[in-house]
């Protein structure tokens, strides 16, 4: 790992989804495997800086620049919607951002935009997150590969749950109900997470339905256990309550870190996601 450090990174946050930023555009390139190791180390909140994860500002043959996102355990993930959110703040804040610009992504390419500045900072951001895919091939589902998953039952064992499956780009189970604390999110969003229909594991998510405009949520991420918000879960949630006539199309989503808006347009098929983003502090990591 010598040959990476110093190495310097900026911790940001979207609704307390933290993540510490790491430009790797001028670097030599390394091994995933080294990411990985840095991405559980750096991660640790007790032992290193403490985040969800880590993300990577990395050069791109298709658009100015590439997101790669690794959650805390080590394991990349193809999206990260908060992620995203800040990402697009820290290239603006460094006079780094186009217009109209693409991030590639593991999704593809997506589209945010600045909408709200604060003293020349970017401070609301909303992003075009892409069309939702719903056939569990897409999602990495078991089963009959072209069908879809919406309200259907998972036996785990202890208890029957409905549960409606959604791709950003990454996997999402959603399950309706009243909200669930945070003992049973945990509880039970790691049975799912590891659940046999799920060969690449799976983010979970508890969606109470307060009106046809308004949602509430808590987040079991795959690789990253509780966290305060998931920008692609938000997105996979008002993709499910729409599908199953929960609400209309544009929705208030609260999660534990704060609120998001969401809208899931009926011409495109595209979500928009748009929310805050927030720089925490920058630093220089050496493993010790
Ligand atoms: N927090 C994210 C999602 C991060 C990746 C996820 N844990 C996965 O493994 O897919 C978001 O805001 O979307």
């Amino acid at each position: 790992m010598g040959q990476l450090e110093p190495l310097r990174f900026t911790k940001m946050h979207g609704l307390g989804n933290d993540y510490l930023f790491i430009d790797i555009r001028d670097m030599e390139e390394v091994p995933d495997d080294v990411w990985k190791d840095y991405a559980i180390k750096m991660s640790d909140r007790h032992f290193g800086v403490g985040s969800d994860g880590i993300i990577l500002i990395a050069p791109s043959k298709v658009a100015p620049v590439r997101m790669r996102i690794f959650n805390a355990d080590g394991s990349e993930s193809e999206m990260c919607g908060n992620g995203l959110r800040a990402m697009t703040k820290w290239l603006y804040d460094r006079g780094e951002f186009d217009p109209g610009q693409a991030i590639e992504t593991g999704a593809g390419l997506l589209y945010p935009e600045v909408l709200k500045t604060e003293e020349g900072r970017a401070s609301v951001i909303r992003v075009n997150m892409g069309v939702p895919r719903l056939t569990r091939h897409e999602i990495g589902m078991l089963g009959q590969g072209e069908s879809t998953c919406i309200d259907e039952p998972l036996d785990l064992d202890e208890t029957m749950l409905h549960i409606t499956c959604v791709s950003m780009g990454n996997p999402h189970v959603i399950i309706f109900g009243p909200l669930w604390d945070e003992q049973t999110m945990a509880r039970l969003g790691q049975k799912i997470e590891h659940h046999p229909m799920f060969p690449h594991r799976t983010n979970v998510h508890s969606v109470e339905v307060v009106d046809s405009h308004h949602l509430r949520m808590r987040h079991w991420e795959r690789g990253a256990g509780l966290t305060l918000a998931c920008g692609t879960g938000v997105s996979a949630a008002i993709v499910a309550a729409v599908l199953t006539e929960r609400v209309e199309r544009h929705a208030t989503i609260s999660v534990p870190g704060g609120t998001l808006e969401a809208s899931w347009d009926e011409g495109t098929g595209v979500v928009y996601l748009t929310g805050t983003a927030q720089e925490i502090c920058q630093g220089v990591f050496e493993l010790r």
